[in-house]
């Protein structure tokens, strides 16, 4: 019997179509997938020797409606890395079921990517955070996840793919295939979603290049949105541990990790979340966009030498 989200799943043939069409139109075979952010668009248009696609142009490619997300796919270098950069996210508020705004993961895989880099934009929970903090992603808090709207909801696809060369089981008289289902297991582990060396890199190159004051290190809560929260929904999530506030991300990480990348992600602190009633600040998306660019800079260098490090060592390549 079908399910409701049987429909809005893309089959792992919709998602090698895809990812085929893409590898026929360009040599770069990137490592490295990065997703930019509200307003963060900037760091795609850092990539050298570009091939870039309108997702409208894209085989089973969903569309970006947001402003501050071009819509585009760009292939090209950082540094002489090869990767592939979503200049815009899709969103659950914009209508899509989450396995439509999570498709791009799974092409990210089938393109070979290794590491993906995500960023956002995001209200700032913390008390001690300010607008143009870059807070590196620790762990996050799945509220859609909580009410059952999770991107991996709906049949596993559990058909077995050989890996004949890579991982393979090496006993006396023979080697044995690893096997793997499709994309990843029914029940992937989420505790270690964000990979830690890659998170005290970070640490370590945002102090190389002077960033130690505005970056930070926390939780990001996830919401549907569009709505932006109210005082005691803020209050809320505070309480229960975030730092940070969106509308992304989560379910991009959810998959990224199904499938087995390593995964690394930033979330730009472009608004202060209102949590108090004598407060006349609003949060609004224009501020949200203004902090994207005043911090564009800063994000970019950041985001372009840890790719660069990732090249420079051998645990990452
Ligand atoms: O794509 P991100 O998470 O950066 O976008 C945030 C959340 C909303 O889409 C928008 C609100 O201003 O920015
Ligand atoms: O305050 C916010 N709330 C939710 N999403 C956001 N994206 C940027 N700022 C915010």
């Amino acid at each position: 019997m079908l399910c409701l989200t049987d429909y809005f799943r893309y089959s792992f043939e919709d998602c090698q179509a895809t990812a085929d069409w893409l590898l026929a139109q360009t040599a770069v075979r990137p490592l490295v997938g990065i997703v930019c952010g509200s307003g963060l668009g900037g760091l795609a248009d850092a990539l050298k020797d570009q091939v870039a696609f309108n997702y409208k142009d894209i085989p089973n490619f969903p569309q970006s409606t947001v402003h501050g997300h071009a819509g585009r796919l760009v292939f090209g270098t950082l540094k002489g890395r090869a990767c592939v950069c979503m200049q815009g996210r899709f969103h659950l508020y914009e209508g899509y079921a989450i396995q439509k705004i999570t498709m791009p993961m799974r092409i990210f895989k089938l393109l070979g990517v290794e590491t993906v880099m995500l960023t956002n934009a995001a209200g700032g929970l913390n008390q001690d955070y300010k607008v143009g903090d870059i807070m590196i992603i620790k762990d996050h808090l799945n509220m859609p996840g909580f009410a059952g709207n999770n991107p991996l909801a709906g049949p596993n696809d559990e058909r077995q793919v050989l890996h004949k060369e890579k991982n393979s089981i090496k006993c006396e008289h023979e080697e044995i295939p690893h096997s793997d289902s499709r994309f990843g297991v029914r029940f992937p582990c989420m505790s270690d979603a964000y990979d830690r060396e890659l998170q005290q890199l970070a640490l370590d190159v945002g102090s190389e290049l002077g960033y130690s004051d505005f970056l930070r290190e926390g939780v990001y809560c996830v919401l549907g949105g569009p709505s932006f929260e109210t005082i005691a929904e803020c209050r809320m999530l505070h309480k229960l541990g975030a730092d940070a506030v969106g509308m992304s991300t989560v379910h991009e990480v959810i998959v990224a990790r199904h499938c087995g990348m390593r995964v690394f992600a930033l979330s730009l602190i472009t608004n202060k979340a209102v949590m108090d009633y004598d407060s006349e600040e609003k949060a609004n998306h224009e501020e949200v966009l203004q902090t994207g660019k005043q911090r564009a800079v800063q994000l970019e260098r950041l985001v372009s030498t840890l790719v660069t490090r990732l090249e420079h060592n051998n645990n990452y390549a």
